[in-house]
């Protein structure tokens, strides 16, 4: 009797559909549903008693009254099988994101050591969990085989949204599908390519000057800073197709769009910590007010930017002859209408060129100082590659740099490489799980949870490079012939990997190997304090901390 109340509570009541395992609950209902109706044979008359249909009937009765209870024995010891078997296990918890915070200075190798300790671990915070991995089974998976249940989300949309709007790097769905279907085309295109290239020697040579200067009179340059401004004047001249200047520091305005985007950054990531940022933007106060001011003046230099370019064309357009190579106007040719929209797509790019290539230069340049035979043998390759024996002018030779000759320079391709290994431009990259889930590893994530692989912690783990995985050894990337070998993009994650990995990735190698093959070839370079201990600053990509200052002399004969 007690099973038949229990059915109509199971079945009947809505509680029923509250419980916790759907799979279980949908199967128990299932099986308690179909039982006989409650025991007619028991509301008979006593005179029936004697009757043998009624001792048939009740013999039948029971039975099927024994069947069920066996059967329901069965199925119920096998559902507590199946649930302990599909029991969810989550990863480790390592810490809150207090310690994170505590820690903030030194996020990345604070997050490294977590990560030697557990591949995946999580760190809880109100609400949410925040899953790291360092698994590249695991990474595969949210990046590729299950890459729709993984995305910006609206938490990192409402963190990104001030700075990039709806540009690509902050959005899902079809707003990303429709941008990365036009920028793909754009980023393939030769006439891209070759606007480029032009760009990047000029620029190559314009800083081959700057420290041609800096070598005659032996004085210490902070290359970083040359770096940011070179690849800003580069990325800008491609996108809008403008001249920025900021390496000659001709142009204060462009400076002062420099300095706001790296705060406006800054502050960006900062959200991510700091739980009172919603507060202090609704009162306007301290680093929001700070943001909102950076991102008024970034704002105007951009939209005046696309003003002038809309009205370069309309006056132009008796003008056929006039070449839309840069990305702005290409850009224009589809949409001239919502200039917010070409604000956070040029946007994006800056943010995606400027930062990520110079930030790589400046390790590069710093490892080569730590390593002077592999500077050396860097040299070596550009001077047997390119087909200048004697420099006159760094222009020219910049130019003569051609694209078969840099595609031979096996060498510096594995230096630059292993630059990223260890210094990934992007060292962590949050994503939102939008609905709960089981990784590779047997553990489960919950729809809402944030999950990040971490980058700068994958370039440190030995269960993936080896016992060196923290040396620096260029030669891990090439085969006994001296050819560049890549891995797999799931183990070496510095561009992302799958649908959305970088846009830009051969666009950046193009650019560090015109600029790393011009510098190298013509200069040494050395720390100016080899003492001064190097570190990171912590922001959305990995910036030495005060910059890079190294001497500078000249190694070109002529
Ligand atoms: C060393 C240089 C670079 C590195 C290490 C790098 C790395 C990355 C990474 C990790 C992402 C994924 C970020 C995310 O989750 O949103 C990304 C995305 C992207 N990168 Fe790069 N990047 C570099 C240079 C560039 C350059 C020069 C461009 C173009 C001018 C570029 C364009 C993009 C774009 C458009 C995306 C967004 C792709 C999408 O969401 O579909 N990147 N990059």
């Amino acid at each position: 009797m007690t099973s038949y109340l229990a059915t109509w509570l199971l079945v009947g009541t809505p509680s029923s559909s509250r419980t916790r395992n759907p799979p279980i609950r949908n199967h128990e209902s299932h099986w308690l549903r179909p039982l006989p109706p409650p025991l007619p044979a028991l509301n008979m008359a006593p005179g029936f008693i004697s009757d043998p249909t009624f001792f048939t009937a009740s013999a039948l009765v029971l039975v099927l009254a024994l069947a069920h209870l066996f059967a329901k024995t069965w199925k119920h010891h096998r559902s507590k099988t199946v649930a302990a078997a599909t029991a969810k296990k989550y990863h480790p918890v390592a810490g809150t994101v207090l310690n994170k915070l505590l820690n903030f200075g030194c996020m990345h190798d604070y997050m490294t050591d977590l990560a030697g300790k557990h591949r995946t671990f999580r760190l809880l915070r109100p609400f949410r969990s925040e899953v790291y991995t360092c698994d590249p089974a695991n990474v595969e998976y949210m990046l590729k085989t299950n890459f729709e249940n993984y995305g910006k989300g609206r938490y990192n949309y409402s963190l990104l949204k001030d700075l990039l709007g709806d540009g690509i790097f902050a959005v899902d769905g079809n707003k990303w599908r429709q941008q990365r279907k036009v920028s793909s085309y754009e980023f393939s295109t030769k006439v891209l390519r070759d606007f480029s290239s032009v760009v990047f020697r000029r620029n190559a040579a314009k800083l081959a000057n700057i420290l041609s200067e800096a070598a005659s009179i032996n004085q210490i340059v902070d290359i970083q800073d040359l770096f940011m401004k070179s690849t800003l004047d580069s990325i800008f001249k491609v996108a809008f197709g403008a001249e920025l200047n900021s390496m000659c520091g001709t142009n204060e305005e462009g400076a002062e769009f420099s300095r706001a985007f790296d705060d406006a950054s800054a502050i960006t990531l900062w959200r991510y910590v700091d739980i009172s940022w919603k507060i202090k933007k609704f009162l306007n106060i301290g680093s929001e007010a700070a943001l909102k001011k950076n991102i008024r003046i970034i704002d105007n230099f951009v939209y005046k930017l696309i003003r002038r370019k809309i009205e370069q064309m309309h006056n132009s357009t008796d003008n056929p002859s006039m070449k839309k190579e840069d990305i702005l106007s290409r850009f224009l040719q589809v949409t001239e209408t919502d200039q917010t929209y070409l604000r956070d797509i040029i946007l994006n790019f800056i943010i995606a060129g400027k930062d990520t290539t110079a930030a790589t230069l400046s390790w590069f340049i710093y490892m080569l100082c730590k390593h002077p035979t592999i500077q050396e043998k860097v040299a070596q390759e550009v001077k047997q590659m390119s087909n200048v024996k004697e420099i006159s002018d760094f222009a020219s030779f910049a130019a003569s740099m051609g694209e078969e000759a840099l595609e031979k320079m096996h060498y510096l391709h594995a230096t630059i490489t292993e630059t990223l290994r260890l210094y990934p431009a992007v060292p962590v990259d949050p994503k939102i799980c939008f609905s709960d889930d089981v990784f590779p590893d047997g553990f489960s994530v919950r729809k809402g949870d944030s999950v990040s692989f971490q980058a700068y912690a994958m370039g440190r783990m030995k269960f993936i490079w080896g016992d060196d995985a923290v040396d620096f050894r260029p030669e891990r990337w090439l085969d006994s012939n001296g050819v560049f070998q890549p891995e797999s993009p799931f183990k070496f994650i510095a561009f992302q990997a799958g649908p959305r990995i970088c846009l830009g990735k051969e666009f950046a190698y193009w650019q560090m190997k015109i600029f790393s093959a011009v510098l190298l070839r013509c200069f040494t370079f050395k720390l100016a304090d080899e003492k001064k201990p190097v570190n990171y600053r912590t922001m959305i990509t990995l910036h030495i901390d005060g910059g890079l200052h190294v001497s500078v002399t000249c190694r070109y004969e002529s």
